[in-house]
C-alpha cells in the first residue's frame, strides 16, 4: 500500500489529504504538523490514517512527501529532507504560494536523485487550519506545476495521486510563476491589509468607523483576513517581485490621484471603464477562490435522526443551509456535522437556535 506523508494539516493539506482520500481510498495517509488540535481533528474525522510525531522519522517510510506548510518551513523541509535516506522512487511535492525559493531550497535533494515537483494550486480561501479542509476546494482551479528537473513519470504521478481535487494543470517555470502570482494574489493582499489598516486609522475618531462599511469594501478587503504568518513567510519570499509590482501599482494611484487633482473627466472615465471591460470578463468568482461561506461544526450524538432533527430546527427557524456535510459518524462515537450558510448573521442565528436545543457547538468559521 501506498504511503503519503503530509507535513502541515492546514487549509491546503487537509483539502488536498481529503480529495487524495476520494480518488485514492488505498492510499495510507499520515499526517505531520506542529497544531495537536489538527492532528487531533484530522485523525478524529478519518482525514489522515496515521499521525507522525516526527517528520524525520516518517519521511523514509513515505512514497510520496507533500509539504504545506508555510514556506519559510516548505525551505527548511526541503534541506531537511536532503539529509536523510529516502525511498529509491520517492515523490516530494509542495504546495507553496512562491517557487523560485522553493526549487532553489530542492537543489541538494535533487542532487540526491530525489524527484521534487514544485506544485501551487491557485485556490484557497482566508480561513486556514484542518476544519476548514473540503474535498472540492480545488475544483475548476489552475494548479501551477514547476517540475524542474524532475523526469515526467514523476510529474504523470502527482496528477493521478491529486486527480481527486479536479484542477487544471498548468506548467510553469519558477520566475513566471512567482511574476504571475506576485500580480495576482501577492499584491492583491497587500492591497487589501493595507486599505484595511490605512481605512482604521483613518475612522479611528469616528463613533461607528469601519462598522460602517459596505459591500464594496468587505469583498475588495476579505482577503485581509488571511494568516499573517502565511503571508509574511509568502511576501519575503516573493520579495524582490512584490516591491517591483508594489512600485508599479503605486505609480498607478498617483496617476489617479493627478487626474482628480486636475478635474481631468476623460482621464478619470477611462480610468474606471477599462478596468470595469477587464473584470466583467473575468468569469464567475467561484474560479479560484471559493465564495465566502461560514460554518457552524457541531457534535451530534450517535443516534437515529440526531440530523433530521438538526435540520429541521433550522427549517422551522426558516434559516436557509447551504450545504451539510457529516465529518464522522461511527457506531458508538458522536460525529461533527459541518453547517454551512451564505452569511455569518444565519449561522450565528442557527447558533443560537442549535444551543437552545442543546447542541454543542465546537468552533465557527
Ligand atoms: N490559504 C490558501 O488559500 C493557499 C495557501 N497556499 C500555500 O499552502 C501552504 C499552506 O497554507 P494553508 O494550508 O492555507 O495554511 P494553514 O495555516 O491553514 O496551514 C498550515 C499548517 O502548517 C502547520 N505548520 C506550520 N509550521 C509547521 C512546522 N514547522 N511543522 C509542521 N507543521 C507546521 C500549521 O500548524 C498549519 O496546520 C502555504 O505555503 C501557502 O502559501 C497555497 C494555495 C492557497
Ligand atoms: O482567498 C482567496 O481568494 C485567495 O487568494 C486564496 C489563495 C491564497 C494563496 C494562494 O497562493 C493562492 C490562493
Amino acid at each position: 500500500m501506498s504511503q503519503v506523508l503530509i507535513k502541515g494539516l492546514g487549509l491546503i493539506g487537509s483539502s488536498l489529504a481529503l480529495a487524495i482520500r476520494q480518488a485514492h481510498p488505498e492510499v495510507r495517509l499520515v499526517g505531520c504538523d506542529v497544531n495537536a488540535e489538527s492532528l487531533a481533528y484530522a485523525q478524529q474525522t478519518g482525514m489522515i490514517d496515521a499521525v507522525a510525531s516526527d517528520f524525520l522519522a516518517a519521511a523514509p517510510q513515505a512514497d510520496v512527501i507533500i509539504l504545506a506548510g508555510p514556506v519559510s518551513v516548505i525551505c527548511d523541509d526541503l534541506t531537511l529532507l536532503a539529509s536523510l535516506t529516502l525511498k529509491p522512487d520517492v515523490l516530494v511535492t509542495d504546495v507553496g504560494s512562491t517557487k523560485q525559493t522553493v526549487l532553489t531550497a530542492a537543489k541538494p535533494l535533487q542532487r540526491r536523485g530525489v524527484a521534487v515537483v514544485g506544485g501551487h494550486p491557485m485556490a484557497g480561501s482566508h480561513k486556514s487550519g484542518a476544519t476548514a479542509g473540503r474535498a472540492d476546494l480545488f475544483e475548476n482551479a489552475f494548479y501551477f506545476l514547476v517540475p524542474g528537473h524532475a523526469p515526467q513519470a514523476a510529474v504523470t504521478r502527482l496528477q493521478d495521486l491529486l486527480k481527486g481535487t479536479h484542477v487544471k494543470w498548468l506548467t510553469v517555470t519558477p520566475t513566471q510563476h512567482d511574476r504571475l502570482v506576485g500580480q495576482l494574489s501577492h499584491l492583491p493582499h497587500v492591497v487589501a491589509a493595507a486599505l484595511v489598516n490605512q481605512t482604521q486609522r483613518a475612522l479611528a475618531d469616528s463613533p461607528l468607523g469601519l462598522r460602517l462599511a459596505a459591500g464594496g469594501f468587505k469583498s475588495i478587503t476579505r482577503i485581509a483576513s488571511s494568516d499573517p504568518t502565511m503571508w509574511t513567510a509568502i511576501l519575503l519570499a516573493n520579495g524582490p517581485i512584490v516591491t517591483e509590482q508594489l512600485a508599479a501599482y503605486q505609480a498607478e494611484l498617483t496617476r489617479i490621484a493627478t487626474a482628480v487633482k486636475q478635474r481631468d473627466v476623460t482621464q478619470l472615465t477611462a480610468f474606471f471603464a477599462t478596468a470595469k471591460i477587464t473584470r466583467d470578463h473575468l468569469g464567475p468568482e467561484r474560479l479560484g477562490s471559493l465564495p465566502n461561506f461560514f460554518d457552524l461544526f457541531l457534535n451530534v450524538p450517535d443516534q437515529v435522526g440526531a440530523i433530521a432533527d438538526v435540520t429541521a430546527r433550522l427549517v422551522q427557524a426558516k434559516l436557509s443551509l447551504v450545504n451539510v456535510h457529516i465529518l464522522e459518524i461511527r457506531e458508538e462515537v458522536d460525529g461533527v456535522l459541518q453547517l454551512t450558510f451564505g452569511d455569518a448573521a444565519t449561522r450565528d442565528q442557527a447558533a443560537e437556535v442549535l444551543q437552545a436545543a442543546d447542541y454543542q457547538i465546537v468552533r465557527r468559521a
